[in-house]
Parts: C-alpha cells; structure tokens; sequence
C-alpha cells in the first residue's frame, strides 16, 4: 500500500481536493480550500446546488472585499481555482483528499465512501464532514481504513475556526498526521479526539444544550426567544439554541437524532415533537425562511407559530427521510 505523500510544497501534501455535495456546508468548505491555493471539485448531483452554491460564495466574497478584507485578485484566483461540476469521476483522479459533505443519511454516505474508494488513487485519503456518524462505519465501506477520518467543520464553515479530526479504529497515525497538517494549512484549528465517539465532542455538548431548550420551551417555562436571550448574555453565546438551529438547519438535527435513536433505541434520542412538526411542516430554518423562527427578506425575524397549533395549515413539506 502506498503511504500518504508528504514531499512536496506544504507539510501536508494535499494540493487537490474534492468536496462532495455542494450545500450549505460544502461549497464553503470548498471555498475555504480554493482561498487556501488548493485545487477543488466541488461535486453535487443537483445542478440547482451547484448554481446556489456559486451565487452564495460570489456575495460572500464581495462583502470580504468591500470590507477590504480580500484582495480582488486573491477573490478572482480562489474562484480559478474551484472547478464546480456534477461528475464525480472529474476530480476523483488527481484527488490527495476528500471531503464528504453530503446529506446526512448512513447509506447515502457508505454508498459514496464506497464508490470513491474504487475511483481515486490508493493514496488518497477520504474525509467525512458527518455531524454524527463515525468515521469507522464510512471506512468499513472501503478497501483503505487506514486513510479514512472525520474532519468535522463548523456551520458557517467560512467563519468557524474549529474543525474536529476524528480518527476511526483503523485511522492511521500518518492519516492523521496529513489531516491535522491540512486543516491547519486552512487557516482553522484543528481538534483531535483520542478516538471516535457519535456526534463527536462539540455536538454532543450542543445537544445537551438543545435538548434542555427544548425541554424548557415544551414546559412552557419560556418563550423560545427567552431562552435564545439567556443564552445569549447569560453564557456569551454568539447565538441562542434556537436562533442556532435555524442557521444549522431542522433537517440536520432531526437526521441526527433520528440515527442516534436507531443506534440507541433510547425514546430520549428521538427528535422532539415540536422539532418533529416544524421538519413535517417543511420548516427547515433560514434555508427555507422558517424554522423555530419566520426571517423577512430583510433578515428580521420573529418566533414562527408552532405547527402544531395551526390544524389549518396544509403540510406540504416532506420530512427528510
Ligand atoms: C446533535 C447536534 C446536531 C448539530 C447539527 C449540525 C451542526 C454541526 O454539525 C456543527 C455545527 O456547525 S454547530 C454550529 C456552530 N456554529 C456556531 O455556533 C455559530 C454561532 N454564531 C456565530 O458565530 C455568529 O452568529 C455568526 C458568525 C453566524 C454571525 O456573526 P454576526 O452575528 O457577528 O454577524 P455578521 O457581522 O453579519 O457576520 C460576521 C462575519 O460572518 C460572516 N457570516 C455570517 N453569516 C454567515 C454565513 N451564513 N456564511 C458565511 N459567512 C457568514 C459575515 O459575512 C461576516 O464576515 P465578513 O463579511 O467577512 O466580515
Ligand atoms: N448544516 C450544518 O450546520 C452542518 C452540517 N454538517 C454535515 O455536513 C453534511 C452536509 O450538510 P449541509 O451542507 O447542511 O446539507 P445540505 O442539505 O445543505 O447539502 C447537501 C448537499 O448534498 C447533495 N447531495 C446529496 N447526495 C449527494 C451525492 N450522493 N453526491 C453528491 N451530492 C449529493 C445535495 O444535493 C445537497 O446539495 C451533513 O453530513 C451534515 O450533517 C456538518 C457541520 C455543520
């Protein structure tokens, strides 16, 4: 088996990258990498993505040069650098590493983990963004165990230092070594865990918190702008639990909870009932303009009604299964 090459221009050896599935998470992972002189692919099977994706890195950039923040030609050489497309074969060739970012369903990411393992280079490494699963259950699916790690970024990933580098059972000690060199290489902070654990360190620690906001706006022991507001000023959060969900994504935490509880089979990881009606109802958070809270388009927002308490309404979004 070949090892992970480490002769060339960074400490890391990674140069290409491809970044499957271009939504809220990956196309700013893929940005992050192309701002840091990487080659990407940025690869979703939803043309529609892709344009979104496009449009959203364009206007965030713009604001980091008109803040003079980015130079224009390092802005023009980092979109140069991002090859966007629907094949996944195109960057898988010449990959050094990738980054999974697809959406959050087991079999959909072992399926993927799979394919890529019989179309890139042994030596490549494969890296999943997963807010839940663990790297041993995607490196299962593949002939290189060795090269498979989680590298966990944070929403909104053009933003957040942190990225958690979480090793398998079979992770190698230079698997790690390229992937702790390579987060760094981005500019963030890499976090290492000693070994693998579901959802990792700063989920589980958010979900605790989740739960008991949940807990506390199900009670009726406050509103859900009460506890956001206590979070907020209380614990220095730069957002409250609910507010956070909303950029996060419902759909997200609902897929989490739904595969702990099939882990677990434990009622307490079910998603709750007022995080079940908003998904049911098609109420994702920001992405569809109505989570926990309802945005205006000039970004106010007010607590939305709960579902459950408007029989009128007709459901017509599906629940992410
Ligand atoms: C079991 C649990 C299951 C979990 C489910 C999945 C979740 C995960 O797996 C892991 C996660 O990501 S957990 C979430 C971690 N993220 C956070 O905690 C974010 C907290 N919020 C913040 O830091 C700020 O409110 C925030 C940075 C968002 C906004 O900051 P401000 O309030 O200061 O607002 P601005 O002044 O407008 O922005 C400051 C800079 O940030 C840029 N920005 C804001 N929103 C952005 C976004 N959505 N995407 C990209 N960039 C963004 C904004 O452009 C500005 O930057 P510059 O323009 O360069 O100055
Ligand atoms: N939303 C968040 O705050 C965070 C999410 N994550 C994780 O990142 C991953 C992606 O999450 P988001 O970006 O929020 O989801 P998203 O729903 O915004 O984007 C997922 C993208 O993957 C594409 N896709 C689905 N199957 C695909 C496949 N087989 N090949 C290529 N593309 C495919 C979809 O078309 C979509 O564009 C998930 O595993 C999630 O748990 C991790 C950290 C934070």
């Amino acid at each position: 088996m070949s090892t992970t090459p480490l002769d060339s221009a960074t400490a890391s050896g990674v140069h290409d990258v491809l970044v499957v599935g271009g939504g809220a998470m990956g196309s700013q992972i893929a940005m992050v990498c192309a701002l840091a002189g990487r080659t990407v692919h940025l690869v979703d099977t939803e043309p529609a993505s892709l344009v979104r994706a496009e449009g959203q890195l364009r206007a965030r950039l713009a604001s980091r040069v008109e803040k003079g923040r980015l130079r224009t030609e390092d802005r023009d050489a980092a979109f140069a650098r991002l090859h966007l497309g629907t094949d996944l074969e195109a960057g898988a060739g010449r990959a050094d590493l990738v980054i999974e970012a697809v959406v959050e369903k087991i079999d959909v990411k072992t399926e993927l983990f799979a394919r890529l393992d019989r179309i890139t280079p042994e030596r490549t490494i494969l890296t999943s963004n997963s807010s839940s699963f663990v790297p041993s259950r995607l490196a299962a699916a593949t002939r290189r165990p060795d090269r498979v790690c989680n590298l966990h970024f944070f929403n909104p990933a053009l933003v957040m230092a942190c990225v958690e580098v979480v090793p398998g059972e079979a992770t190698s000690p230079a698997t790690l070594e390229t992937a702790t060199a390579f987060t760094r290489e981005l500019g963030k902070e890499p976090v290492l865990l000693s070994r693998e654990i579901n959802g990792f360190l700063a989920n589980r620690i958010l979900n605790a918190v989740r739960d008991e906001a949940v807990h506390l706006y199900e009670g009726g022991y406050a509103s859900l702008e009460a506890i956001d507001l206590a979070c907020r000023t209380a614990l220095g959060h730069p957002q409250g639990p609910f507010e956070l969900q909303d950029l996060t994504g419902l759909d997200i935490a609902w897929f989490t909870k739904t595969a702990r509880y099939a882990e677990t089979g434990d009622p307490a990881d079910l998603p709750s009932t007022s995080l079940d009606a908003r998904v049911a109802a098609g109420h994702l958070g920001r992405k569809t303009g109505r989570g926990w809270y309802q945005y205006a388009a000039d970004g106010t927002k007010q607590p939305a009604p709960d579902p459950i308490d408007e029989p009128s309404t007709p459901v017509t979004g599906d629940r992410p299964r």
